[in-house]
């Protein structure tokens, strides 16, 4: 049996004898030639996103389906509206008949007058008819291409929001954003809009050439004599645009992730004075969309140009041989009238149509991006609904040989082996160098991430198992940086705690005991006052103290402390502290150390390099032990201060971690790898 630790708990490290052979084992089965940290095969990089991802028109107008009887009444109106306004180009070659062949006599004259208004009197009401439905036409399929955007946009979030923290780490925001912003508009134009339209061409087109083939044959087969060629020029210029299109956003997302990163880093830019170079960056990226863009509309005018030659060069043929026909008394000028007129409408419709086809292309290219984003599966584990822990006290977490590299750098391994165990209402203290993998621990048990290997457990359940809102209900982390949200105090302390639990009482009382009560109500509005955008109107204090008051409001069992490394003035960093000390009581608490008095006070200090824990204990074990934590306690005695005092104060504002980097090559912490008997200091403690 291994020793109880000081404060007579058990101690928290379990190791298992045989850590050093596990580690080796997998050292050789899974790192590779490329040195230490290189894995072979372990990360899962995202390959989908490098393929095209193809999508058919179906898929884009069953985004319509919800919308299908709004669309069914819009159809009707749309065909009502389509019949009237063909049916006013046989009025007008009624009313030219009548005025061209009338009897030259009085009564002939009056018979014909009266024939001319009946037939405008039918020419109003058709009229009256028509712009009802047309009325009804638009706001039908505008206000169902609304409906399609926002289920669009909303599904697209939803889908964005689940994916796994790693997807983020290799996705720009600005590209997401242009993603749900300028793809969906480009869809929605196709899917209702384009509908209308489509529908509107087509049947006009067809209608149209109805009365062409009732007023003569003739005329109407040579007129389509046009249409393969035409047919031909809007394929390829719609599968030009296609491409283009998805060039083109391509472009326009990179340029918009640009302007994300830039804005959002706008104090950065602004302290190095860069505003001038990243202007110019932006830029660039402009210049690219732009020289798409004037490709696109050359081939645009070049089609349109084409498009209106060749109707109106058949149009010329119609009118030569209509003419003929009219002189040899094969046709009436009324009827030669209205099939010009007709040929017209029909050649607007089909030109139109091109228009249609060309958006539906463009559509296309977007809707390849978005349904990757709508139908993409996050890669982790699905979390399962186990809820391990019951009302009585728990919260032990265990990692047990955990090998872990990020997913968007799988070919190096961060961490190598980690076996932890943290007991119930324990306090652990990771420190070491940085990059050495502390925070990757804290990311672990978050489950942002699953390691490749080994499991980590709450309660002897592993992670993946857990119910996720259960986990994130059980495990709380405050990080150095607190991110907050740009609505009200009160709204950021009550996030993500059930609303039964968030009174306005309980966030009082959680900010009173965070210490932030008292400047909340120096604020004018107080709780209800804006935090700003990622809680930008707040000093970095002021952010910790809310973050802390959030997590006391959630009341985890498992709580995950980063401890601030930026220095806060004396006042600041008291109040933090405070509300922390209080955080922590009778919570399991991973805390990422960079105060002496942090790590005094754990009951396990477990020192992380390279991926590996290479030295653990209670603070007084580990100065028994005269190794590297010892070493590193003695260099601060020697620089002056006592026990009790920070790392900051010791060593001239240099946190711990920066101390064991300073010094690690005296204390041996980069000779030592996963090698290190740590086995003997295991045996030490259990
Ligand atoms: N999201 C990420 N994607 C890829 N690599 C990462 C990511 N986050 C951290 N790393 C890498 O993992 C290693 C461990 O980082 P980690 O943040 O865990 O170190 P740390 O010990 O907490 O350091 P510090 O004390 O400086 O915060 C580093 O080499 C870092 O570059």
């Amino acid at each position: 049996m291994g020793k109880r630790l000081e404060d007579g708990s058990e101690p928290l490290l379990k190791e298992g004898e045989k850590e050093e052979s596990t580690l080796k084992e997998l050292e050789e089965g899974m790192v590779k030639s490329g040195g230490d940290d290189t894995v072979s095969g372990g990360g899962k990089g995202d390959s989908r996103d490098t393929h095209v991802y193809r999508v058919s028109y179906r898929r884009l107008f069953q985004l319509a389906k919800p919308e299908l009887l709004v669309l069914c009444f819009a159809v009707v109106a749309l065909f009502v509206s389509a019949v009237a306004n063909l049916a006013l180009p046989t009025f007008a070659g009624d009313v030219i008949d009548a005025v061209t062949r009338h009897p030259d006599t009085p009564e002939g004259k009056a018979a014909t007058y009266v024939k001319v208004n009946q037939k405008l009197v039918q020419i109003v009401a058709v009229v009256i008819v028509g712009s009802i439905a047309t009325s009804m036409r638009v706001y039908l399929f505008t206000s169902a291409s609304e409906r399609v955007v926002a289920r669009l946009k909303r599904d697209l979030f939803g889908s964005l929001v689940r994916q796994e923290v790693a997807f983020f780490d290799v996705t720009r925001t600005g590209e997401l954003m242009s993603r749900l912003s300028e793809d969906t508009q480009i869809i929605k134009n196709a899917v209702t809009l384009n509908l209308s339209e489509l529908l509107r061409g087509i049947s006009t087109a067809l209608l149209g050439l109805s009365y062409m083939f009732v007023k003569s044959w003739r005329l109407t087969c040579l007129t389509l004599v046009i249409v393969p060629a035409v047919a031909i020029g809007i394929r390829q210029y719609g599968k030009y645009l296609k491409e283009l299109s998805r060039k083109t956003q391509a472009a326009s997302a990179a340029a918009a992730a640009v302007a994300e990163e830039c804005i959002g880093a706008i104090r950065t830019v602004r302290a190095f004075a860069q505003e001038g170079s990243e202007s110019e960056r932006y830029r660039e990226k402009v210049e690219v969309s732009l020289t798409l863009g004037l490709h696109q509309a050359c081939v645009g005018g070049l089609f349109s140009g084409g498009m209106f030659a060749a109707a109106t060069l058949s149009l010329v043929a119609v009118m030569w041989y209509g003419a003929h026909l009219a002189v040899s008394g094969g046709m009436s000028p009324g009827s030669l009238a209205s099939f010009i007129i007709y040929a017209l409408t029909v050649g607007f419709s089909v030109a139109s149509l091109a228009g249609i086809y060309a958006t539906v292309m463009k559509a296309l290219g977007a809707g390849e991006r978005v349904f990757h984003l709508l139908d993409r599966e996050p890669s982790m584990v699905k979390a399962g609904s186990k809820r391990p822990m019951g009302d009585e006290a728990g919260g032990e977490v265990r990692l047990q040989k955990v090998w872990f590299a990020y997913p968007s750098r799988p070919s190096r391994w961060v961490l190598k082996g980690v076996n932890l165990t943290l007991l119930p209402g324990s306090k652990l203290a990771l420190v070491g160098p940085s990059g050495g993998g502390k925070s990757t621990i804290a990311n672990l048990v978050e489950r942002f991430y699953d390691p490749q290997t080994g499991v980590i457990t709450l309660d002897g359940c592993p992670l993946p198992e857990i119910s996720h809102d259960y986990l994130h209900r059980q495990i709380s982390i405050v990080s150095q940086e607190p991110v907050l949200f740009n609505t009200t105090i009160a709204e950021n302390i009550a996030y993500g705690s059930e609303p039964s639990a968030s009174s306005a009482t309980a966030i009082q009382l959680a900010a009173t005991m965070a210490n932030a009560h008292e400047f909340i109500s120096q604020f004018p509005e107080g709780y209800e006052n804006l935090v700003g955008e990622r809680g930008v109107r707040l000093s970095g204090g002021q952010k910790q103290r809310i973050a802390i008051a959030r997590a006391l409001l959630m009341s985890p069992r498992v709580l995950l402390l980063d401890e601030a490394t930026s220095a806060l003035d004396a006042e600041s960093e008291y109040l933090v502290q405070d509300a922390m000390d209080r955080l922590m009581v009778g919570r399991t608490t991973l805390v990422i150390a960079h105060r002496l008095s942090t790590v005094q006070s754990a009951h396990v200090v477990a020192v992380v390099d390279k991926g590996v824990i290479v030295e653990r204990g209670s603070h007084a074990e580990l100065l028994e032990r005269n190794g590297i934590y010892a070493g590193l306690v003695r260099r601060q005695l020697q620089g002056g201060t006592g026990l009790g005092g920070t790392a900051q104060n010791a060593n001239g504002g240099a946190t711990l971690g920066e101390v064991l980097e300073t010094h690690s090559a005296e204390f041996g912490v980069h000779c030592i790898t996963e090698e290190v008997p740590v086995n003997n200091e295991v045996d030490d403690l259990s």
